[in-house]
This record gives structure tokens, sequence and C-alpha cells, in this order.
């Protein structure tokens, strides 16, 4: 095992999915997965391995943030060799033709993370998806009949934050905020690992549109086919 990861050798996919939620994980591998098997419960950050369409896919719940991400990408890309990382997160869209229950690819993010200037030596680095798995990832959705939305998300260091200015952020494309995706694709790229965001949009942070818990279900179930699909691609 890794330091927080319990799962022996091999009890882990080349492929994860990742949601920020541990439950969502519980919730992925119980409704998605063939005979998923648990095989962390360290911090109750559950992780499973199971089968979707005959092929081995691991979900893993990473928690909230780029520190606490960053601690469970680094074990399994270097501790059960995973190749293939495939965040599936909620977000909170700054755009008004961005819509509450939309999926999002993130092609990039930007961010107020402070860890990649920490590690550039005060360089900006710019965190992006595989192309091919965004590209399996679009091809999902589309054959789905899904408007997918395409671009640069903001991965912030805090949910509450009285000083972001999201007009800027606006007007500069950022299509939505979330706390991981800049970590995970900086993390893959070290690697030299795949990684792609995809991302249900919860909230409306400029409307205050939220989703209710059953809409929130339904859409989570097109992020997460949306993944699979492209997992198996
Ligand atoms: O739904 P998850 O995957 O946790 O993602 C989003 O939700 C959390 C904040 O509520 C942050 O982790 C943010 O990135
Ligand atoms: O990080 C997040 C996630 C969902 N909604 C937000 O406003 N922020």
């Amino acid at each position: 095992m890794s330091v927080h990861i319990g799962a022996k050798e091999n009890e882990i996919a080349e492929t994860v999915l990742l949601p920020g939620d541990p439950l969502r994980a519980k919730y992925i591998a119980e409704t998605f997965l063939e005979n998923p098997k648990l095989y962390n419960e360290v911090r109750n950050m559950f992780g499973y391995t199971g089968t979707y369409k005959g092929k081995q896919i691991s979900v893993q719940g990473t928690g909230m943030g780029v520190p606490s991400i960053s601690i469970y990408i680094h074990e399994l890309m270097q501790s059960y060799n995973v190749q293939n990382l495939i965040r599936v997160g909620t977000c909170g869209a700054i755009q008004k033709d961005v819509k509450v229950r939309d999926v999002i690819l993130a092609m990039s993010a930007s961010t107020d993370s402070q860890i990649n200037r920490l590690t550039f030596g005060g360089v900006d680095y710019a965190p992006t998806a595989d192309f091919e798995l965004l590209k399996k990832a679009y091809d999902a959705g589309v054959a789905k009949g899904l408007q997918l939305k395409v671009g640069n998300v903001f991965t912030a260091d805090s949910f509450y934050n009285e000083n972001s200015d999201l007009e800027k952020w606006a007007r500069y494309q950022i299509l939505a905020i979330e706390m991981e995706t800049a970590a995970l694709y900086t993390l893959a790229a070290k690697y030299n690992r795949k990684a792609i965001s995809v991302l249900t949009v919860s909230d409306h942070i400029l409307t205050g549109e939220e989703t209710s818990a059953e809409e929130r279900q339904t859409t989570f179930n097109e992020m997460i086919e949306v993944a699979l699909d492209a997992a198996i691609q």
C-alpha cells in the first residue's frame, strides 16, 4: 500500500475516475461498474475497482482542493502505475452561455494556487488536458447528444473567496470555477500520464441558480458516462 491508499499491488486499474467526493466514488462503483471491489477505506476516501463494458476501471475519491488531489494522484501514479486519470467533478459557471447541468471538458486550467510557481521558480506553467483523452471524451459526449462546453477552467484555492474578480476571469473566457484540475494536469504531465477533467456545472456563480439533489444525480450520470465511455475507447 501507499501512505494514503490501502490497495495491494495490481488492485487498481490503469484508468481511474477521480471524483472529489468519496461518496460519489461509491455511487459510481455501485451504479456503473460490474463486480466493484472496495480497495481503499483509509480516511474514508473510498476507492473501488470493477469492470465497465468488459474493461477494468477504478474510481478513487480525491477530497477537495489542490493539496488533497495531489496526494492521491501522486500515489496512484507512483505506487500503482496508473496511466489515465479522469476527474469527474462539479464546478460553478461564470459565463452566461454556460448553464447549470452543462458538462464541461477542461482543455486547460488557470489557477491562483502557488503550487506551480513554487515548482517552476516563479514562472507560469500552463496545465493542459491530454489531447487524446479530451477527444475521446468529446466524441463520447457528442455520441450521447450532449452540447459539451470545452475550454479553460479556473482551479481555485478557496471555495469562499471574497477577493476573486470573477468578471475579469469571465472576460478572459474562463468557463467555470473548481478546485483540482490545475494540479491534476501538472502532475500527470510530470509523470507522463494522460489526464482530463470532465465537470458538471452544479451551480451558476453569477445568477445563484443551483441544481436540486435529484437533478444533480441525473446530470452527474451524463458526466460519468462521458468519462467511462472515454475510458474504454
Ligand atoms: O465535486 P468535486 O469533485 O468535489 O469538485 C468541486 O466541489 C468541491 C467544492 O464543493 C471542490 O472539490 C470542487 O472542485
Ligand atoms: O469549486 C466549486 C465547485 C462548485 N461550485 C463552485 O462555485 N465552486
